[in-house]
């Protein structure tokens, strides 16, 4: 949706006005958590994220930054399975634990940066966000769409599931998991949007199809552009009101020629530039609130390069929402319409 004319100029000033003057500073909350999946490494995420410049980064641009450092998460010795899902108690209990993070963090007032950690850690993150701003809107790029259900996953790991909990129109089709009992579903189908989806199980494209989620796929984005997809994006997400938004980020959407150093990775992805112009747009919105990073495992890299290179992209990204341009100066609003004017005057 890009508002042009003079009218649309005045009420986008004013939009932005008011979102900016919610949130001046930046929270970074680290979750290294792992038990989403089976495997090892992943909770060293925010480790490698940080050690790729993150904070550093982030300290160039207009507000102050707050690190909380990392939340520390118990494994529970007795948490047998349920039915073929590993760990769920142990998956709930940290989910929780960020949920009273985040909740905490957006009600301070901070743009939220929640580095994982597997991408189970979205059921907390969303959730905490939701207790506080009920209206948000949730844009989740990734390769997979992560919304199996204990009966459609085939690997049963809660980091294919995290959408399935959060989903109103699933509640019936979700047992109740050990674990999550303090999790009630409390987002609607319309208010989601996927970007980069390439792996999608059977299960997860009926749920998608019956559900009527707007979705992205990699063909989708070949086909429309991808300044195409975030208006498509933004006028399904925003046209009606302007809400917060949930940024859901997972660091496999990325072709994984940029950032191979992930659990899941499928061939085919975001470029580099696509990766960096969501994230602009959404930037440019003015109404970015929380955003997840997450499933960089620095222990699957094949080498320090790859592993460097996906960390260092998942910096790139978390900068570039939180306002880092390629023109070098923060754009503003305002300067960015300037430039649209003359550029269409150039036209
Ligand atoms: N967050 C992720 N990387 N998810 C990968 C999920 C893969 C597969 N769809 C599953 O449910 O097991
Ligand atoms: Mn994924
Ligand atoms: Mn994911």
């Amino acid at each position: 949706m890009t508002l042009r004319g003079p009218l649309c100029r005045l009420l986008r000033t004013q939009l932005n006005n008011t979102c900016q003057s919610r949130a001046h500073s930046v929270a970074v909350l680290g979750a290294p958590f792992s038990k989403g999946q089976k495997r090892g490494g992943v909770e060293n995420g925010p480790k490698a994220i940080r050690d790729a410049g993150l904070i550093e980064r982030l300290s160039h641009l207009d507000y102050p930054v707050h690190d909380f450092g990392d939340l520390s998460f118990q494994h529970l010795e007795k948490d047998e399975p349920y039915m073929h899902v590993p760990f769920p108690r142990t998956v709930g209990r940290a989910n929780k634990l960020l949920s009273g993070a985040v909740s905490n963090a957006v009600g301070a007032g901070h743009t939220t940066i929640m580095l994982g950690g597997d991408h189970s850690l979205a059921i907390g993150s969303v959730e905490g966000h939701a207790k506080q701003r009920p209206d948000l809107c949730l844009i989740w790029v990734d390769a997979h769409a992560d919304i199996n259900t204990p009966f459609t996953s085939p690997s049963g790991n809660l980091h294919g599931q995290s959408v399935a909990f959060m989903l109103k129109e699933l509640q019936n089709k979700m047992p109740e998991l050990p674990g999550f009992s303090w999790v009630k579903p409390f987002l609607s189908a319309k208010d989601l949007v996927y970007i980069g989806l390439r792996d999608v199980d059977p299960g997860e494209y009926d749920i998608l199809k019956d559900l009527g989620v707007q979705y992205f796929t990699m063909r989708d984005i070949d086909r429309l552009g991808i300044q195409r997809v975030m208006e498509v994006t933004f006028d399904h997400l925003l046209s009606r009101k302007q809400r917060p938004i949930h940024l859901s980020f997972d660091i496999d959407a990325m072709d994984p020629s940029l950032a191979p150093a992930t659990g899941t990775p499928v061939n085919g992805g975001l470029t580099y530039r696509e990766g960096i112009w969501i994230t602009e747009e959404i930037h440019n919105t003015g109404l970015l609130s929380v955003m997840d990073l997450v499933e960089v495992n620095p222990d699957l890299g094949a080498s320090r390069e790859a592993v460097e290179s996906t960390a260092s992209m998942a910096v790139d990204v978390i900068a570039s929402a939180l306002g880092q341009t390629r023109e070098g100066g923060p754009i503003t609003q305002e300067s960015q319409t300037l430039k649209e004017d003359t550029e269409q005057l150039r036209l």
